[in-house]
């Protein structure tokens, strides 16, 4: 008998996932019709098509993960996020979905090599994939200190770094990201490229955090992972969840900051960049 691996399939999260997953449903059901124009018919696949065809296109034309970052991606989607949270092994509800993946651990591998940054801070570890991504990317006297507070996810990570080449250079910061932060900002420690993916209802304080002390270096910069959140934050806001919610007032609150400049990527789930701006008197 041979062992087959049910892998489960991931559904999606980000605004162009679930337009398709959208689409879809409806030429399906204009498929079983035949009283329909034929160029409403023609548009609607078409619509589909151009959605669906988007990210398996950006796939091909990315340069491929690693093989210890698809190992890492491979063992976190076999993993039972359900029922280590519901048996206790994990004290957060996870869930594979949570994973960057390559299209954003090549984004960010990039934004590091860009940058030159020495030393990199992930706010939200999961299971290591973006920190490792970004790892990849640092001198061999770089590092990146990741922050989670789920010690089982940080497990299958710190073991995922031992068989890479460029894991030593990663420390893991197990616990709370708040007070993890409040001990990096005491012992003086300052980062040159900040990736914020943890609890969505704590972005602003990791932003005022980071800013309010020398944790991000005078010329860092500081990339927040699911600023679109699946499109909740430009939909009407009475459909909006608990993390809608809280990133559509992040993302104000990161828009009427003076002391930054930003952009908003529609990379995946939405990617922002963040970096300070240098007020001179004369504009005070
Ligand atoms: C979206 S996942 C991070 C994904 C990861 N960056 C990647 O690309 O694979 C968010 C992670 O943040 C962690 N987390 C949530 N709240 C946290 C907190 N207050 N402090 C530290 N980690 C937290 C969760 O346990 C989870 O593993």
């Amino acid at each position: 008998m041979t062992n087959v691996i049910v892998q489960p399939t991931a559904r999606p999260v980000t605004p162009l996932g679930i337009l398709t997953k959208k689409l879809e449903a409806v030429v399906k059901q204009i498929n079983q019709r035949t009283d329909l124009p034929p160029e409403l018919v023609g548009n609607l696949h078409q619509a589909w098509r151009l959605a669906a065809g988007l990210d398996p296109y950006l796939e091909e034309c990315t340069t491929p993960e690693s093989s210890a970052l698809a190992a890492l991606a491979q063992t976190t989607a076999t993993e039972s996020w359900g029922e280590h949270f519901h048996g206790g092994t994990t004290v957060r509800p996870l869930e594979q979905e949570m994973l960057s993946g390559h299209i954003e651990g090549q984004t960010l591998k990039m934004f590091v090599h860009m940058t030159k940054a020495k030393r990199v801070l992930e706010i939200g570890m999961f299971t290591g994939y973006s920190a490792l991504a970004m790892a990849e990317a640092l001198p061999e006297d770089g590092l990146l200190v990741a922050c989670e507070v789920d010690p089982y996810a940080a497990e299958i990570g710190q073991k995922a770094f031992q068989q890479s080449p460029h894991g030593a250079k990663i420390r893991v910061e197990l616990g709370a990201a708040l007070a993890t932060l409040d001990r990096l900002a005491e012992a003086g420690e300052s980062f040159d490229l900040v990736f914020i993916d943890a609890d969505k209802k704590e972005y602003i304080a990791y932003f005022h955090q980071l800013l309010g002390t020398s944790l991000l270096a005078p010329d860092g910069f500081i990339c927040v992972d699911n600023t679109l959140l699946q499109g909740e934050v430009y939909l009407p806001t009475e459909e909006r969840s608990v993390n809608g919610e809280a990133i559509a007032q992040f993302n104000r609150t990161v828009a009427i900051d003076p002391r930054v400049e930003q952009v908003l990527l529609p990379l995946r789930d939405g990617l922002t960049i963040i970096r300070r701006v240098v007020i001179h008197n004369s504009q005070l």
